[in-house]
């Protein structure tokens, strides 16, 4: 039905485009002669009431109608959109502002506002449909903030914001692209709506009177309905033609577009699962007080309006040693580690402390320069694998990225570059995975492909918050396996968030223990998992007992 109903339109666009080929007299020649006769040669559909021909009115009326609506439809495109999206992605003042002004637009009676505006702005028919783009801004400015507000709370446009992509870049490609079919539907339905209105106010005897157009041809015919009523087909015929073409284009295209089946899905990841099994032992290290820590974390407050959540945390990463970081649910590992990153949620802020990251402190750093950091010098890995892929990009095209903007490669070398990356993180068939969208890998594989994301701008500090919990025991132990390899290869520091003890016993050199939001234990895997000091981590100990930890 779209192919049929965008061929019509084809055709009438086509026709109107073509009017001073068909129809080179124009629509005003006028010869009161021929007022009201039927068809003739050179004069297909008749004479109307003046003696014009209606052929040529309704090729020259439909340039003035169709361009009418595209004036009205490119007015409320360059309002709603832009003013959607960032009340959408920013929310804040802005978007109350706006939310403001839209309901206002929104309650006020477009044909009332049209007709009070041809009384001050005057008659021309182009003046008022600016007038009716603003009116209609608002359907656009609704439908792209609601999605993007949706959106933005996805993990993967937070790991596109860790992978430090600047806000510009994931709005072009993250956002931009989930509201594009909703905002090409919303245009068929607008235009068919600004022409209906711009043809009811010509049809009133509001518009331009002299200018010829479908509503001024109705309003014409209408009072000469008794004498000759065809002249009122043509022009009912083009509008209803165009109007009816849209709607089913609009639907059309929603079927096509919105259509589950043609996107690929979201996959929700498995649950957590139990303690993790012992794989290797990790050799202890004695804490290397000779080197300048890759991490330095000190005296670390995180505050909410509701309060601190995080107090006085202090903790060390040094290059080529794995810091595991754990606690209870709740404790304040996500925060501490969301600190570092920069990526705090906006109501929460560092109120107290300082985290250098490779000599730079990051406390107060502005929010471009930390950016920088991100992806180059610390990356992230997340806890979901699956939300944190973007549904509508391939794997390929989300490795790719990063390693364009931030490391400045050509598309082809990316292109190498990420199927080396998949290959380094174990991933059998490198070009299959790079071609397949995220809905079409398993959980572990996601989190591989995570991986190889972190690894991709050749970071110094890997902060990895609870890489394995939403995969299942045995693809656990294989990515632990992969990101201690990786760790040792590249001689990188590594802070693992984790609540398993057993991951701690499997990979960690050091462990820090939280609770509450205070670091209360501190010490090497084997004297911390062994010799417990404070009682919280034999607690924590106790409720994973009994556990091989060697
Ligand atoms: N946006 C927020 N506003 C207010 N408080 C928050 C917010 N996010 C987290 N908190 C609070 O901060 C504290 C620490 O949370 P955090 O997410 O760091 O815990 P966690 O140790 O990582 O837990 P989990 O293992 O469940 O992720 C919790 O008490 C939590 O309620």
């Amino acid at each position: 039905m779209k192919w049929i109903s965008g061929l019509v339109l084809g055709l009438i666009v086509l026709a109107v485009l073509l009017a001073p080929v068909i129809s080179p007299a124009g629509p005003d020649v006028s010869s009161l002669r021929h007022a009201f006769e039927g068809p003739a040669p050179g004069h297909p559909l008749g004479f109307d009431s003046a003696g014009r021909d209606i052929l040529a009115r309704l090729l020259y009326g439909g340039q003035n109608t169709l361009g009418g609506a595209l004036i009205a439809l490119l007015v409320a495109l360059a309002l709603g959109i832009p003013s959607g999206l960032l009340a959408g992605y920013y929310g804040g003042w802005f978007d109350a502002a706006a939310g403001w002004l839209v309901n206002l637009v929104m309650a006020l009676p477009a044909m009332v506002v049209l007709l009070a505006s041809r009384a001050i702005l005057g008659s021309t028919v182009w003046v008022l449909m600016v007038v009716l783009g603003f009116l209609i801004a608002p359907s656009f400015h609704r439908l792209v903030r609601g999605i993007v507000a949706g959106v933005r709370g996805e993990l993967y446009v937070d790991a596109a914001r860790v992978s430090g992509l600047s806000d510009a870049r994931i709005i072009w490609r993250h956002v931009l692209i989930v509201v594009r079919a909703p905002i090409i539907i919303q245009i068929a339905l607008v235009a068919g709506i600004a022409i209906g209105l711009q043809a009811g106010l010509e049809f009133l005897g509001i518009g331009s009177g002299d200018t010829p157009t479908w509503g001024a041809m109705l309003n014409e015919a209408f009072k000469n309905m008794q004498r000759d009523p065809v002249l009122m087909l043509w022009p009912g015929l083009a509008l209803g033609l165009t109007s009816g073409a849209l709607v089913l284009l609009a639907a059309g295209l929603r079927d096509t577009l919105e259509d589950p089946g043609s996107r690929p899905r979201t996959v929700t990841p498995a649950v957590p699962t139990a303690v993790t099994p012992a794989v290797t032992p990790a050799a202890p290290t004695a804490g290397p007080g000779e080197r300048a820590a890759l991490l330095s974390v000190r005296d670390l407050a995180v505050a909410y309006p509701s309060g601190e959540v995080v107090h006085n945390v202090g903790l060390d990463v040094h290059a080529g040693e794995i810091l595991g970081l754990v606690g209870e649910s709740g404790s304040g590992k996500t925060q501490t580690a969301f600190s570092i990153l920069g990526i705090l949620p906006e109501t929460g802020r560092v109120s107290r402390g300082s985290i250098t990251v490779d000599g730079t402190e990051i406390v107060g750093l502005p929010e471009k320069r930390h950016r920088e950091l991100r992806g180059t010098v610390v990356a992230y890995i997340p806890q979901e694998p699956m939300s944190n892929l973007d549904p509508a990009f391939t794997v390929g095209s989300q490795l790719v990225e990063p390693m364009r903007v931030k490391l400045r490669l050509g598309r082809a070398q990316a292109v190498r570059k990420a199927l080396d990356l998949l290959s380094l993180v174990e991933i059998r068939d490198p070009r299959r995975v790079f071609d397949s969208y995220p809905h079409e890998i398993s959980g572990g594989m996601a989190q591989r492909v995570l991986i190889a994301g972190a690894m991709s701008c050749e970071p110094k500090l890997l902060i990895a918050d609870e890489p394995t919990t939403a995969l299942d025991v045995r693809v656990q132990a294989e990515v632990l396996g992969l990101l201690r390899r990786l760790q040792r290869d590249n001689g990188l520091g590594v802070l693992l968030v984790t609540h398993n003890l057993g991951v701690v016993a499997d990979l960690c050199d050091r462990v820090a223990v939280m609770r509450e939001g205070r670091i209360v234990e501190t010490g090497t895997a084997r004297q911390v998992l062994h010799t417990p000091r404070d009682p919280y981590t034999r607690m924590l100990l106790d409720a994973v007992l009994p556990l091989e930890v060697t």
